[in-house]
């Protein structure tokens, strides 16, 4: 569970967000309803009943962006309606609730929510003088007030939506070539060979891809050149890969391709075509470089790390049967 909660933000959040919620607007409820004032009881209730199910929903699916929009939702109806009924007692919670969306759902969408409610908020007390905003002065000072906090949140939560998309692009990226590094292969890997299995109606195929003579580059040119192979050999796989095609840094100078819904065909003939530009295309100080391919498709039932090993066991073949070559690895047996 916690690491659940480590590694998913935004299921985080909204268990936070659920548990304060059920904490302190609880008693509320039961204050409010043990008062006589059934119409904010009846809303504090539906925003912890909302609220709990709506975390519930995104522990059991995983969809935490259509919970975090709800709840947003349900609170923005819910905090006009108690302010509209409290008064300006009411308005002291619009500052934590304005907290709490951009808390919930993506700081543009929150900030659009914080309008709509804040507008709705004038609409009703133009409508009806007197009920939300004792005189003028108080209506200005909530509208200022709100909007700095509004704003100022709206620019917190943008900048960490940056740097936490900077941050996972950094843990993902080799930061050499710019390839997906060894801890996302992993991860497609165990997906490819778990989950993803079930929604496949073809196979997938994993080419491991290693340059010939690599060592030969970096003692004879020096360490930057050789580095300045890699980028460009990234480079090449990519341009001539489809999109959905990943290209994996494995370790120094092996890399993993996985090709999606593949024949066996299709992938020897993807292998060999990047072998063939390879060899035609990536150059170094000294010279022309080329790569050796092993290439498996995942069998029934097999784990990823057999996978990968077959893989490994082709491109062994392919490096001892004179490099710059593709050999498909032997099938996997039960
Ligand atoms: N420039 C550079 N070199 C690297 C990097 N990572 C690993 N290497 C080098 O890659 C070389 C790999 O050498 P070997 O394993 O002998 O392989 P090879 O020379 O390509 O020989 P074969 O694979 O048998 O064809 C070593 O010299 C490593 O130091 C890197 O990020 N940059």
């Amino acid at each position: 569970m916690f690491a659940r909660l480590q590694q998913d933000f935004h299921l985080a959040m909204l268990s936070l967000v659920g548990l304060i919620v059920f904490l302190c607007v609880t008693p509320y409820a039961v204050y409010r309803y043990w008062e006589g004032s059934y119409l904010v009881a009846y809303v504090d209730a539906t925003l912890v009943v909302a609220t709990s199910l709506a975390v519930l929903y995104a522990w059991l699916t995983g969809n935490t962006k259509g919970a975090g929009l709800f709840v947003a939702s349900i609170f923005c109806v819910g905090v006009v309606l108690v302010v509209s009924s409290l008064g300006p007692v009411g308005l002291f919670w619009t500052y934590p609730f304005i907290i709490f969306v951009f808390f919930l759902v993506p700081p543009f969408r929150a900030l659009l929510l914080l309008v709509l409610v804040l507008v709705t908020l004038l609409a009703w007390s133009a409508w009806l003088p007197g009920t939300i905003f004792d005189d003028r002065v108080q209506l200005t000072s909530f509208v200022v007030t709100a909007t700095v906090t509004s704003f100022f949140s709206y620019v917190f939560a943008y900048r960490m939506l940056v740097q936490r998309r900077e941050l996972e692009s950094m843990a993902a990226r080799d930061a050499l070539t710019g390839a997906a590094n060894r801890r996302e292969l992993d991860l497609a890997l165990e997906f490819a060979a778990g989950a993803g299995r079930r929604s496949r109606d073809k196979d997938i195929a994993l080419l491991l891809l290693d340059l010939d003579f690599f060592k030969k580059i970096n003692d004879e040119a020096g360490h930057q050149a050789g580095d300045q192979v890699l980028v460009n050999l990234v480079q090449l796989l990519q341009k001539h890969t489809r999109l959905s095609d990943q290209v994996y840094r494995f370790g120094g100078e092996e890399f993993v391709i996985l090709l999606d819904d593949v024949e066996a065909d299709e992938a020897l003939a993807v292998a060999e075509k990047l072998r063939q530009r390879i060899a035609a295309e990536l150059q170094s100080q000294t010279g022309a470089v080329s790569a050796s391919i092993g290439v498996a498709l995942l069998g029934p039932q097999e784990a990823w790390q057999s996978w990968l090993a077959r893989a490994d066991a082709a491109l062994y073949r392919a490096k001892s049967g004179g490099r710059n070559q593709v050999v498909m690895a032997q099938a996997h047996t039960q």
